[in-house]
Order: C-alpha cells, then sequence, then structure tokens
C-alpha cells in the first residue's frame, strides 16, 4: 500500500555528501528533511567490512591532502573522533617493481622510465593546451607511447592511479601533500555517525530517527514549481518543497530515478559527458607473510605487457601488523573485467602473479574480497573523474539546480571532485545554496514558508504533467543556479532561516 509522507527537503542518498547537506539544514532550524538512502547503512562509498581479522575499507581509504597551509575538512574530523590513520610514503614505489621473473628493477632503470613518463605526460598536456588554442607552432615533440612491461607499469601508475601528478591537483596544493590511510576498526564512516549524532536521534552508536530511512530506493521524481515528489520502488511516496540528489554520477547517468518531466538537454547532456573512473581493491588473506616489509616497501609493483594487470600492490602490516593482507588495486577495464568473473578465478590470476614476484613456494591466499563499485546499481563506478583540462561548464551544469532539485556529491565539487573532501564541501555548499533560496522563497511570500501550496500530483504511471512551467522548460540560467554558482566555497553558517 502507498503511503505518502510530507517534509521541506528531501535529501536522496546518505553518503558523506547526503549527511553533510542534512546536519547544516538541521543546524539552520530545517528539522523536517527526511533522507532516502537505498541501501540499508549510511556511507555510500564510505564503507568498511570485516576481512581476515581486521577492518578494511572497500572505498575511500586515504585522507588525502594533509599537512598543507590549509587544513582539510575532513582530516579535521578525523582529528575530532581520534579516528585511527598511518601515513602513506609513496615516494619509493617506483623502486619496487617486479618483473615477471620476480627481479627487481635497478632503480637507476626505475627513475630514469620514471622520468620519461613524466616528461611524456607533460608533452601531451602542453600539446592538449597549444591544440586547444590552435597553436600548431608549440606541437613540437610527440609524447612517447609507453611499450615495455616497466614504462606500462609507470604510465599506469602515472595516470590511472593517485599517487603521481603530473599537473598540480588543488587537494594537495590547498591542503598538503601527505595522504593518511584510515586503519581505525570504526571506519571511516565513523565520520559520518559522528556527524550524524548532532542532528539524528542516535543510540549505542545506531542512527534510530525515523527522519533516516534506510533500504528506500528512489525511482521516479516528479517536480513541477510547487514543489517534488519521488516514489521509492517499495510504493511510498514522499513529498517536499525541495529536494537534494546525492546519487553518484554513475547513478544518474543510468536509469535507476526516472524524471517528470526529464531532465532538460543541457543537464543531461552534461551528465553524460562526466567520465567515471571504477577503482578496485582487492583483499587478499595470507597464513604467513611473505613479502619484504620495512621501510619504504609499503607499495609495489608489477610489471607486466599487460597495463594495469595486477600492478599496483600494497601490504597492511604497517595499518594493522600481522595481518597478512595483501591488496592489489585494479581499475577500469581491468575492474570491470574481474567484477564479472568469478572471485576464485581472480584469486588464481592474482597468486599467479605474486609467484612470479616471489617464486613458486609462497602460500595459497585463504580468502579474498573482491568489491564491485561498477555493478553495484547504488553506484554505478567509484569516482567522477573530470579530464585535467576540464571545461568548466560541464561542472558548472551538473552541479546547477533545476528550479526545486539541488545536485550535491563529489561530482559537483569543482576543485576537489573524487574525494572525500570534496563531497563532504559540496554537501554544505549544497545547503547554503538551499537556505538562500528558501530565504527568499520566505520573503517573496511575504514571511511564510508556504509548505505544498497545492497538493502534488500523483506519482502514478498514467499521470501525464501538462502544466505550462514544468521545470524543464526553465531556462539553466535561473535564479537558484545563479544563487548556487555564485557562493563561496568556503563553509559559512547562514543565520536560521524556521
Ligand atoms: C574504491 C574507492 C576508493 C576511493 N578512495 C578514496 C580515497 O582514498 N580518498 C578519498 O578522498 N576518496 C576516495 N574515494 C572517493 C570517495 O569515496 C567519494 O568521493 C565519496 O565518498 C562520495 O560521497 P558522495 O556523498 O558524493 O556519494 P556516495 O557516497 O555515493 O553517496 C550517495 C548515496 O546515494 C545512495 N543512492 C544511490 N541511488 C539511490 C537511489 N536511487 N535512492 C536512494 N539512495 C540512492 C547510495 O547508496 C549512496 O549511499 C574512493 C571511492 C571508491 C569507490
Amino acid at each position: 500500500m502507498e503511503t505518502t509522507t510530507q517534509c521541506s527537503v528531501l535529501i536522496v542518498g546518505a553518503g558523506i555528501s547526503g549527511i553533510s547537506a542534512a546536519k547544516l539544514l538541521a543546524e539552520n532550524g530545517v528539522k523536517d528533511v527526511v533522507i532516502l538512502e537505498a541501501a540499508d547503512r549510511i556511507g555510500g562509498r564510505i564503507r568498511k567490512e570485516e576481512f581476515g581479522g581486521v577492518t578494511v575499507e572497500l572505498g575511500a581509504g586515504w585522507i588525502a591532502g594533509v599537512g598543507g597551509k590549509q587544513s582539510n575538512p575532513v582530516w579535521e574530523l578525523a582529528r575530532q573522533s581520534n579516528l585511527r590513520t598511518c601515513f602513506s610514503d609513496y615516494s619509493n614505489a617506483r623502486y619496487n617493481i617486479y618483473d615477471d621473473s620476480g627481479k627487481i628493477f635497478p632503480s637507476g632503470i626505475a627513475s630514469d622510465s620514471y622520468k620519461k613518463a613524466v616528461e611524456s605526460a607533460i608533452r601531451n598536456l602542453r600539446n592538449e593546451d597549444s591544440n586547444r588554442e590552435a597553436d600548431v607552432s608549440v606541437l613540437a615533440e610527440t609524447p612517447t607511447v609507453p611499450k615495455t612491461p616497466i614504462e606500462l607499469a609507470i604510465d599506469f601508475i602515472l595516470h590511472d592511479f593517485e599517487m603521481a601528478e603530473v599537473e598540480p591537483i588543488s587537494t594537495y596544493v590547498e591542503f598538503g601533500e601527505r595522504e593518511f590511510l584510515v586503519a581505525d576498526e570504526r571506519g571511516y564512516e565513523y565520520l559520518l555517525y559522528k556527524m550524524a549524532e548532532n542532528f539524528l536521534f542516535t543510540s549505542e552508536g545506531k542512527i534510530l530517527d525515523s527522519r533516516l530511512k534506510l533500504n528506500k530506493v528512489v525511482r521516479k521524481l516528479q517536480h513541477s514549481k510547487n514543489g517534488v515528489s519521488v516514489k521509492t520502488e517499495d510504493g511510498c511516496i514522499y513529498e517536499a518543497n525541495y529536494i537534494i540528489l546525492s546519487v553518484s554520477i554513475g547513478v544518474l547517468q543510468s536509469d535507476l530515478i526516472s524524471f517528470k518531466p526529464p531532465l532538460p538537454k543541457w543537464k543531461t547532456e552534461a551528465i553524460t559527458n562526466c567520465d567515471i573512473m571504477v577503482y578496485t581493491k582487492v583483499f587478499l588473506k595470507f597464513p604467513h607473510k611473505f613479502w619484504p616489509c620495512g621501510p619504504e616497501k609499503e607499495f609495489f609493483i608489477f610489471a607486466n605487457e599487460r597495463r594495469g594487470y595486477y600492478t599496483f600492490w600494497q601490504h597492511m602490516e604497517n595499518a594493522y601488523p600481522g595481518s597478512n593482507i595483501l591488496v592489489v588495486t585494479l581499475t577500469n577495464g581491468e575492474s570491470k573485467r574481474v567484477e564479472a568473473q568469478s572471485d576464485q578465478q581472480t584469486m588464481k590470476e592474482a597468486m599467479e602473479v605474486l609467484r612470479k614476484m616471489f617464486g613458486p613456494d609462497i602460500p595459497d591466499a585463504i580468502t579474498i574480497l573482491v568489491p564491485r563499485w561498477w555493478n553495484n546499481r547504488f553506484q554505478r563506478g567509484s569516482y567522477s573523474n573530470y579530464p585535467i583540462h576540464i571545461n568548466h561548464q560541464l561542472i558548472d551544469d551538473i552541479k546547477a539546480p533545476l528550479g526545486r532539485i539541488y545536485f550535491t556529491g563529489e561530482h559537483t565539487n569543482k576543485k576537489f571532485n573524487g574525494y572525500v573532501h570534496g563531497a563532504y564541501l559540496s554537501g554544505i555548499e549544497t545547503s547554503e545554496a538551499l537556505l538562500e533560496e528558501m530565504r527568499t522563497e520566505k520573503e517573496r511570500n511575504g514571511g511564510n514558508q508556504n509548505f505544498l501550496v497545492e497538493p502534488l500530483l500523483a506519482l502514478t504511471e498514467s499521470l501525464t504533467l501538462a502544466q505550462p512551467d514544468v521545470v524543464s522548460n526553465l531556462h539553466k540560467f535561473n535564479v537558484p543556479r545563479q544563487l548556487f554558482l555564485h557562493n563561496s566555497s568556503k563553509p559559512r553558517l547562514p543565520e536560521a532561516i524556521l
């Protein structure tokens, strides 16, 4: 049977952006917020699991950007919660590159290949720059194409793994170059529970507040100038004045949520043009360790003629001594391939690679854990991956509100997309923009915050919207969009509005 719930603001998704958005609204007097989360837990792409006797992070693992002139807000949250973290030193990974016969490449060869790859990537960027500026005279040298196993491995590390930057990345420029791995049995997600505690009723670490609704998969979203209404997979209807959509760019690209009226072309084009990175950490537990530990040995690389084939490895002895766990990172095509096959097959492939590096006598893994971010219909990938030379209009369009629909999440953060802090800050920014709009609406209505002035249209299959002022007819440079985009990126707390 259908039930209808009304509230002031609906938030779809209880990842870090949804939770930070809800917290800011609550702090500003908007208490009747309902959060609809498709999964049976909060956290989204921040997700821990027990594996081999310790807590591992299937999604975000690092707090990236620490130690700079400005403090990373997620690092601050971690400090306040005494989250256990451990410094990751990638700088020597390039000296732990194994070939097919288990030999480590001499440091000279490794650093030469590394230098060559960086120079080639820089040339590539320059060429792209001059192509854009139509300055053909600058197209001097063509970038070299990686061919040998070591070149392919280094190319993979440079481009698919976040350990080396060819171009300055805002995260590292603003917050610092250090990265800390979260190694806490409460998980990275503990930060979200701490945040939720501020505005939702919790007891013994569990959120018991009826404003958080788990297992609610939003499938239909109807919007008009008067309000929004959504229908979940289990047939419930939620109506609100505004909605914040924090689902990933992968979900927006999929057909999980249908919009009535449909999203306008400028919005769907922007959503379609955003690339998604699939990034998979495969965990393997062993009866004992057989890999080198000690300083500068945490990360090691396998050089193979197949790019990205079980290339980047990390042992977990620094995070959890005695855990005997290895993690191998796969991306994009390799991630999708591995997601589609059995875990036994993946273990077999990983063991073959490990035996090439460490010899035939190493023990078999006891167990394996393969997260499937690509096939998860509530994610459809790991994070947005905008090109370095991003067309800023693209991200502005993805983020721009559409009437009463506000978009948030890591993919809407111009500076810090892809990161936990990007998602966290985007939730704050989105709620600031919405609070501003709610204040303006209240002024327009002579001090009344009209709540659902007209009953919203029921979400039934037969329904068609024939209103002349449906939201998709709005020009994209509408008022809320301007408000949103001109907002300062610095979090600030507007005065209470309700
Ligand atoms: C494997 C991996 C490794 C990563 N590593 C790092 C790292 O080391 N450091 C770092 O800073 N970042 C990392 N990231 C990125 C980081 O995890 C994300 O940027 C961030 O967590 C995104 O938060 P979000 O709130 O934008 O989205 P999400 O966390 O995806 O939240 C969106 C929520 O919406 C829900 N949802 C989706 N569809 C619906 C629907 N129809 N109805 C209701 N609910 C719905 C989802 O279940 C989800 O809970 C990693 C991500 C992955 C996957």
